[in-house]
């Protein structure tokens, strides 16, 4: 496939960069009247149109002749890539919705019966093939929002049977979609009623029966825990972290989310890949994270619906930080996984100019899933994971549009989906 005539293309870096970091986040290196070549479902040259002679253009274009595409004034830059989702869940929570209009916060809705055990329940009386089949209708349609790379979480099973169950599920989303999935075992999602007076015993299931089965069936990729009061303790997470990486999975953590107790810091510490959400930090948690391996990970449409603090993006990025843009999708706290929705709220909540965005939900989001060497950017050989827009003025028109969906083709691997 041939891609000619493209407005713009965006977002090139050189073979072996893996995330961007502090100024160099405003960098979205470009070019203008650009042409791109796909082979095998991969980036297998580009360049501008500008330098090629006619003969150069006519030989390439005969060569691609089944499949030509004449993209003026449309833009083209990498797949989003959201490294945070938990897209596997067994009904709505509607209900909840209806209680935060009327002023419950979320930990009131989670008093009075709502919740990740509400979502907990739910799951435990819906089929693998049920969970599949509505996963499946949401993943075909983030896809086509431009996503083409993503992270699942378990987390709603929070039982042997359930946590597999929905493993089960993402292994076989993993088997049966173009783009890359990644699992993550999030049974440390929240204690249930009958552990509730015997955490201890909670995690021995998680990390003496369940996490050997998951490690002997290859059902995850990443260890994740929601790190935050009345949810799993500072010394449990490390646990969950330390058990994991028995097993060689990385951790993903939620932290900070409504308390800045030193989850980051500890994460940090015991070099999880990412901690995720930070809605709620102060300069020692920006701090801890410099110099580190692990990502920061943002979730603005959470802020948005739950009304909680959006992150202090511009603090971290000034700050030299890198910093990844994910949507969190999830029925309770963030029912949407429009990462234009993300990439638009960055900017207008969390002050992020839109190159800063876009690398954010791009080659740190990659990042954030051990998916750099593959995906995130414009390299050769990387996978031909690409969103071509409509015919807009530029980059910034991107989330300044925010309403509108701007994507005209999708691309994974090459193949328009
Ligand atoms: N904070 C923890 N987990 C989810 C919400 C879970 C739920 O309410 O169902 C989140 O990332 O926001
Ligand atoms: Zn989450």
């Amino acid at each position: 496939m041939l891609l000619i005539n493209i407005k713009q293309l965006c977002g090139i870096q050189p073979e072996g960069k893996f995330r961007v970091e502090g100024a160099e986040m405003q960098e979205l290196p470009s070019i203008e009247n650009a042409w791109l070549k796909i082979e095998h479902g991969k980036i297998a040259d580009f360049g501008s149109m500008n330098d090629l002679s006619a003969h150069q253009l006519s030989s390439m274009v005969s060569g691609a002749s089944s499949e030509l595409m004449d993209l003026k004034d449309k833009l083209v830059l990498p797949t989003w890539n959201d490294s945070h989702t938990h897209l596997v869940f067994a009904a709505s929570r509607e209900e909840e919705f209806l209680m935060k209009i009327q002023g419950k916060t979320y930990e009131e809705i989670t008093a009075a019966g709502g919740g990740i055990l509400n979502s907990a329940r739910k799951l435990a009386n819906t089929s693998e093939s049920e969970l599949y089949d509505s996963a499946a209708e949401r993943l075909q349609e983030v896809m086509k929002l431009g996503t083409g790379a993503i992270e699942i979480k378990s987390g709603y099973g929070l039982s042997y049977e359930a946590e597999l169950k929905m493993l089960k599920v993402i292994r076989r989303l993993k088997e049966t979609f173009p783009l890359p999935v990644k699992a993550t075992f999030l049974g440390a999602h929240a204690f249930p009623q009958e552990f509730k007076q015997n955490q201890d015993a909670y995690l021995n299931l998680l990390t003496e029966e369940l996490l050997p089965k998951i490690a002997d069936e290859g059902l995850a990729d990443f260890i994740d825990a929601f790190c935050e009061q009345n949810y799993f303790s500072i010394a449990q997470t490390e646990r969950i972290i330390e058990a994991g990486a028995k097993y060689g999975l990385k951790a993903k953590i939620h932290a900070n989310q409504f308390t800045n107790t030193g989850a980051t810091q500890a994460c940090v510490r015991r070099g999880a890949l990412s901690v995720d959400h930070l809605e709620v930090t102060d300069e020692a948690v920006i701090e801890s994270l410099k110099g580190a391996s692990t990502i920061a990970t943002l979730l603005p449409s959470c802020s948005l619906f739950i009304n909680i603090p959006f992150a202090n993006a511009r603090g971290m990025v000034d700050a030299g930080l890198g910093v990844a843009l994910a949507s969190d999708f999830n029925p309770g706290t963030t029912p949407s996984g429009n990462m234009n929705l993300v990439v638009a709220l960055a900017c207008m909540k969390m002050k992020m100019l839109p190159n800063e965005a876009v690398n954010a939900a791009t080659l740190n989001g990659a990042y954030a899933m051990d998916l750099a060497s593959s995906h995130g950017s414009i390299t050769k050989g990387k996978q031909a994971n690409l969103i071509i827009t409509k015919a807009i003025p530029s980059i910034n028109y991107m989330p300044y549009s925010f309403g509108s969906n701007l994507i005209d083709k999708v691309l994974i691997n090459g193949k328009i989906v």
